[in-house]
């Protein structure tokens, strides 16, 4: 984990203009505490000496206004940093991953993870660390510079002094690394665990398996309160030590000049601008060690993210339209030695294409590679773009109308939204809904039945844009009778587009112009052409 990755500046952009403001801020800021030190020691040696006080007050009172107005600033910058760079960092992520095939992904838990605690935990690091950042390497060299000219004996105690200071922190911050990497490892542990508890949680009370995940949450929330205890600890401890040098640095200081006063070797004003100053060198270094560990996440979730958002990646499909064909495909999962698919050739007819097999055999994963969303193991897939409507397809929490035009890349009109219902026999159903279109889905299409979100998603493919349809199952949820219905509104698709559905159903099979059955581990075996 390092102090600054300047990879921030050239990944995320927006960072460079608010960086450069807290950077401008936290020099004036530095600036401004050296006007006040010398502002104070003038009051104080107006006071002891009984001189007007009119002058140095004012300016005192005015530094300070300066003061709280800098901090203002910094605090209102910093904080709209934060929340932009996070909100941009997580944005990007989730933008790459679309662009990424389901192979080159992070898996889901890390993927959660990194996109939601990870991207919220840039935020301290952006708006507290790195303008802490910015005033140690600032506001330390303008109160040495400034003591050399006042008194260069403090100087030289702060300079001899001061690289203690970074020293710990870099030391305590080895440390603290490792702890943040077990933390981390531990939150996506937990995160992933908690994904698929949720997930199957209807299938686990079912079975009466609840309990035991309780018991497994229990465990892997311990872990991770463990890992959060050892980076408290360790934050606290090296807070106090950096205290503890810093206030041991400036008694040798505050030592050294109340001693030359008292022999008369200097004067009240110098030797209570050097005590003032000293201090000032030092704290933006304890600051930046005190928030270095609340910035440790950021740093790591930025570490993580940065060289996903550097991955260029290429779809793996080629565009080829009125071409869909796959030459000496194969296919083999990441992590798994024994391939799914090899040595396939395939050429997709226009009209309606039935894939069949026996389970296992690899058709949803080459209707996958079809739609370039995993990139071939070898040989070729070339497609125009596709919409692929899988066994277990994606509705998302907007309303019906959002979730059916969601592939269309056009403005549909309501009429033609309702006509491809009526197709579907789902008007009705919509018309029920006290919204009408407008009406909100819960989460995954909650509110509606498996059969009528298997229908939804078919009307998605017949409004969307795509030439060619790729439909995984489409009829498994469905009774004969609603089975019926939508095998005809295949059919009726496959009259200008290209569709492919894999299925186990013989209705649909007879409906086919091409059937392309599939062996295990997918050689096709032999093409039959219906029509
Ligand atoms: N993410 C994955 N990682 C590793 N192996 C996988 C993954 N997904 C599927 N497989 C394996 O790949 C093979 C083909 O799976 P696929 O889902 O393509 O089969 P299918 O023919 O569509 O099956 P079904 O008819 O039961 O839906 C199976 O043996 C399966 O275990």
């Amino acid at each position: 984990m390092r102090p600054f990755d300047p990879a921030i500046l050239r990944t995320l952009p927006q960072a460079r203009r608010p960086l450069a403001t807290l950077a401008a801020i936290g020099v004036a800021q530095g600036a401004a505490t050296i006007g006040t030190a010398f502002a104070l020691s003038s009051v104080v040696v107006a006071v002891v000496k009984g001189m007007p006080l009119g002058h140095p007050a004012a300016y005192l009172a005015l530094l300070f206004v300066f003061r709280g107005t800098l901090a203002l600033a910094g605090e209102r910058v910093a904080a709209a940093a934060g929340t932009s760079v996070s909100g941009a960092l997580r944005e990007q992520l989730l933008s790459r991953w679309l662009a990424q095939t389901a192979d080159e992904r992070p898996d889901p838990a890390t993927g959660v993870t990194l996109a939601s605690q990870g991207a919220a935990s840039v935020e301290p690091y952006v708006a507290r660390y790195l303008p802490a950042l910015v005033s140690a390497a600032v506001v330390p060299v303008l109160a040495v510079l400034v003591l050399v000219f006042v008194d260069w004996l403090s100087a030289l105690v702060v300079v001899l002094t001061l690289p203690l200071l970074p020293l710990f922190a870099a030391l305590i911050g080895a440390t603290t690394r490792d702890a943040t990497e077990r933390r981390w490892g531990a939150l996506a542990d937990l995160s992933g665990h908690f994904l698929d508890v949720v997930r199957g949680l209807p299938t686990l009370v079912a079975y009466g398996r609840g309990d035991r995940q309780v018991k497994t949450i229990g465990e892997v929330s311990q872990a991770h309160r463990r890992t959060t205890m050892v980076t408290l600890r360790l934050a606290f401890l090296s807070s106090a030590a950096l205290e503890l040098l810093a206030t041991i640095c400036v008694a040798i200081v505050a030592v050294t000049v109340g001693l030359r006063l008292t022999h008369g070797s200097i004067d009240l004003g110098t030797g209570l601008v050097a005590i003032l100053l000293a201090p000032e060198a030092y704290w933006p270094i304890r600051r930046v060690g005190a928030e270095f560990h609340s910035a440790a996440d950021g740093a790591e979730a930025l570490a993580a993210a940065i060289p996903m958002l550097d991955v260029v990646s290429t779809m793996p499909t080629t565009a080829g339209p009125g071409t869909l064909s796959a030459r000496d495909l194969g296919y083999t999962y990441p992590g798994s030695t024994e391939p799914v698919i090899e040595g396939l050739d395939l050429t997709i007819a226009p009209g309606l294409t039935v894939l069949t097999g026996p389970s296992g055999c690899g058709k949803s994963t080459l209707l996958e590679l079809l739609a370039g969303l995993r990139r071939p193991s070898a040989g070729s897939v070339t497609a125009p773009p596709t919409h692929l409507v899988t066994q277990r397809p994606f509705l998302t929490t907007a309303s019906i109308r959002d979730n059916l035009v969601m592939g269309a890349g056009r403005a549909v009109p309501d009429d033609e939204i309702w006509a491809t219902l009526r197709e579907l026999e789902l008007d009705g159903v919509v018309a029920a809904q006290r919204q009408g279109l407008d009406t909100p889905l819960g989460d995954d299409g909650r509110g509606l039945s498996a059969g009528q979100r298997a229908r939804l998603v078919l009307a998605r493919a017949g409004l969307g844009s795509a030439d060619v349809v790729l439909l995984d199952e489409p009829t498994a949820h469905l009774d004969d009778d609603s089975a019926a219905l939508v095998h005809s509104v295949i059919r009726r698709m496959a009259r200008d587009r290209r569709v492919v559905a894999v299925t186990h159903r013989p209705e649909l099979l007879a409906l086919a112009d091409q059937h392309v059955p599939l062996l295990t581990r997918s050689i096709p075996a032999g093409r039959e052409v219906r029509a």
